[in-house]
């Protein structure tokens, strides 16, 4: 009869060892409230969403506060294309008319929310889903910028005591990128934007930026060319030769701004990748770019 139980890549020796190489992760995160941004592409394998919620169950269970903002381009796009409806980007921002927003607010608050939130159940947990409306937590104003970009919202500020409440009654907190604003209309953020916020305004030790590329690359089609620890020193260096392009480009401005917002470091890593959050916490390597 062969036992089912072990893996036949691993031995039961090494994955003891694995367990207790995180031992000082555990102790150095415990108590402390880090916020992940899931979205994107990484976002569209289903089996691959489950296991990711039950990997953020896992540290929740270790002692960690986790906050998970989402966001759901691709669902808004299939929404918005089942209604013969078509977006405009400017700068990675979707212009944003009524039709859109109200879309948006359904897709992500109602939608794409329950679904995180379903799936954190599905593992054993129990998630609250709420959006930046709810007790307030996202303020936002309209885009300021060259162009008029509709109901695009640029954060003005956070409260995190709904935020707070949850976590300490023990919930595993999900938030939609749906911000309201002081004028009464609702606002579409950037889930990236909105997680860098709520990191900073929350006091959170990290920020992970889950994507779909290894992390910071020096040749970006190159993945052996993974940047594992970069300091913020050097970003503007990055930015100035090149290096950084298109959507990696606002991705380092936010961690930039977590990071003088009072967050300790910023992480970019490929949430397509098995795991990946576990390894990047919980191990010496490391998977993605840490910015410190
Ligand atoms: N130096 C770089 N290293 C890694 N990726 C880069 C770099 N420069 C540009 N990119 C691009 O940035 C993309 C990630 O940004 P984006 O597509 O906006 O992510 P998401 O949809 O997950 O928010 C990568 O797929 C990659 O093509
Ligand atoms: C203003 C703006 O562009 N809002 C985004 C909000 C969702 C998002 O950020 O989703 P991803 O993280 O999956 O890209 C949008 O409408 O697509």
């Amino acid at each position: 009869m062969p036992n089912t139980k072990s893996s036949p890549l691993i031995d039961p020796q090494t994955r003891a060892e694995i367990l207790v190489q995180a031992i000082p992760y555990i102790q150095r995160f415990a108590g402390k409230t880090i916020v992940i941004k899931y979205g994107g592409g990484a976002m569209l394998n289903q089996a691959l969403m489950q296991s990711v919620m039950s990997d953020l169950l896992l540290l929740q269970l270790m002692g960690m506060r986790l906050v998970l903002v989402h966001g759901g381009g691709p669902f808004i796009n299939r929404a918005l294309e089942a209604i013969g409806h078509t977006s405009q980007w400017e700068n990675g921002l979707r212009v944003t008319d009524a039709t859109t927003m109200q879309v948006a607010q359904e897709v992500l608050a109602g939608g794409v929310n329950k679904t995180l939130v379903r799936a954190v159940g599905a593992a054993g947990g129990r998630a609250l889903g709420i959006c930046g409306l709810d007790g307030r937590l996202l303020t936002a104003c309209k885009h300021d910028g060259d162009v008029d970009l509709g109901y695009v919202g640029d954060i003005e500020s956070v409260d995190c005591r709904l935020l707070n409440d949850g976590l300490d009654k023990g919930y595993l907190m999900v938030v939609a990128s749906i911000a309201g604003g002081r004028d009464g209309q609702v606002y579409n953020v950037n889930a990236d934007h909105a997680a860098a916020a709520i990191a900073a305004g929350c006091g959170a030790q990290k920020l992970i930026l889950m994507t779909d590329v290894l992390g910071v690359l020096t040749d970006k089609d190159d993945p052996s060319s993974l940047i594992s620890v970069l300091p913020q020193a050097q970003v503007p260096d990055l930015l100035a030769d090149g290096t950084l392009k298109g959507g990696m480009i606002p991705k380092l401005t936010c961690c930039l701004d977590a990071l003088s917002g009072g967050v300790q470091q910023a992480h970019i890593l490929d949430g397509t990748l098995p795991h990946a959050i576990l390894l990047e916490l919980l191990s010496d390597d490391g998977i993605g770019t840490m910015v410190y």
